[in-house]
């Protein structure tokens, strides 16, 4: 890991300052099976993001309901420092439902794949184009303050034509931002890395890009790490992936991976040792563990088991792991006692117990160890009292 264990750190690939979190929660994560926040819940949450650093909380669309309308309000008027977007669809009707939310910006939407074409909305790329101005013309005269970011929904399932002709069109209109979403996940990392590029050249130089990636085929992560190197400037989160389906980029597996380019860089804009708790929060409120292979987070994200890197892993954690579960507020747990572990893992057991042995009796009482874990491995406590039984025999 640059800067921490490796004594020649390369500068960082991927300068952590170069792309923000847009965390949605508070909206992909209400389409979650299990999604279903209350108002206490969203406020909650919402804080939780607040103090963990997130730049931006995506919201539902207050055209779900009046409560979420209000809901809306409540969370805008807590005075937090994460910026609020509300998602809407491309539409006057929405957007004008929105505009006294009391968000920082308006995250529009519209799908332009001959599937959402003919299946959702039933517009051309014209009409699409056509309404757009309309309603960013709308908001830019009407709202000036609010932030417009601008998608094309299934941009992946779209004709490259279309999208260039979408994404030029609301670029010269003025928006904050475009969107690339990957709505049904099936992107591959290559896709997008060259979509992104494609696309950072017919917007205005200062335009934002954002990617939604979906996890259907597994991709979410190493798609959202090529949107950020090909120059998108904000990815779609949500705390342990929840959305639509599978879900989508999960925030600790997003972290996981932008670490390794600049540690310091997370460090100091995130508060990482919180996302414990953030994913805890999460699994609490969906009724669902949190994943055993949870990134970072999961019971065994951190498990040592194998002889081989048990050595290691004592002499230098490093050896074995690509980021300090430390920072991150977790611990590594060591697993001496199975029938893959080893003489030196046995030996630092037995040191940290105040116990010693020569090398003959450290093998038999490894290989000792290793043949009653054949049957059943060995918890700390068997373990002790094995080390220790072997001793005063
Ligand atoms: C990939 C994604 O996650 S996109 C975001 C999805 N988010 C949501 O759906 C938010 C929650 N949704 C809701 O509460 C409801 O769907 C509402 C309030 C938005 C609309 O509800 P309803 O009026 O009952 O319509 P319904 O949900 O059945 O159908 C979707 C409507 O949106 C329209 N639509 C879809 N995309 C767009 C768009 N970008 N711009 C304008 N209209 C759109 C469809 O044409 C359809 O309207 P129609 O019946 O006039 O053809
Ligand atoms: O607005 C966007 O960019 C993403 C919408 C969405 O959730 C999706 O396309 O999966
Ligand atoms: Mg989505």
């Amino acid at each position: 890991m640059a800067g921490i264990f490796m004594t020649d750190a390369p500068p960082p690939l991927i300068p952590a300052r170069s792309w923000a979190i847009i965390d949605s929660t508070l909206r992909e994560g209400e389409q979650f099976a299990r999604g279903n926040f209350g108002t206490d819940d969203k406020v909650e949450i919402a804080r939780a993001l607040d103090a963990f650093g997130a730049e931006y909380i995506e919201v539902t669309t207050p055209m779900v309901s009046e409560r979420t309308r209000q809901d809306i309000r409540k969370l805008t008027g807590l005075g937090l420092k994460a910026k609020f977007l509300t998602h809407v669809r491309c539409h006057m009707d929405d957007v004008q439902r929105a505009v006294d939310t009391g968000v920082d910006g308006l995250d529009l939407l519209f799908g332009t794949s001959s599937f959402l074409r003919e299946f959702s909305h039933g517009k051309s790329i014209e009409q699409i184009i056509d309404t757009a101005s309309e309603v960013i013309g709308w908001i830019k005269t009407h709202h000036p303050d609010l932030e417009i970011r601008f998608s094309a929904e299934d941009t992946f399932r779209s004709e490259e034509a279309d999208l260039m002709a979408v994404y030029a069109a609301v670029s010269r209109l003025g928006v904050d931002r475009v969107g690339l979403a990957d709505t049904v996940g099936v992107a591959t990392p290559r896709q997008v890395y060259t979509l992104v590029r494609e696309v950072r050249k017919v917007i205005h130089e200062g335009c934002g890009i954002e990617f939604h990636g979906h996890n259907d085929t597994g991709c979410a992560v190493s798609n959202a790490y090529e949107a950020v190197e090909a120059g998108a400037t904000h990815i779609d989160t949500t705390i342990l992936g929840i959305g639509e389906r599978n879900g989508i980029t999960p925030l600790g597996g997003l972290l996981a991976r932008m670490f390794t380019f600049d540690p310091q860089g997370l460090i100091d804009k995130y508060h990482l040792e919180l996302l414990p708790e953030l994913d805890r929060m999460i699994a609490r409120m969906v009724d669902l563990p949190v994943p055993w292979n949870n990134y970072l987070t999961g019971e065994f994200a951190y498990n040592h088991k194998a002889g081989m890197h048990l050595k290691a892993i004592y002499l230098n954690p490093g050896a074995y792991e690509a980021i300090p579960p430390g920072v991150f507020g977790v611990g590594r747990r060591i697993q001496a006692g199975s029938k893959v572990t080893g003489k030196h893992a046995i030996a630092y057991k037995a040191r940290e117990l105040g116990l010693h042995y020569g090398e003959d009796a450290l093998r038999r009482v490894t290989d000792h160890i290793k043949a009653l874990a054949e049957q059943n491995e060995l918890d700390d406590a068997h373990l002790e009292q094995v080390l220790r039984e072997w001793v005063s025999a």
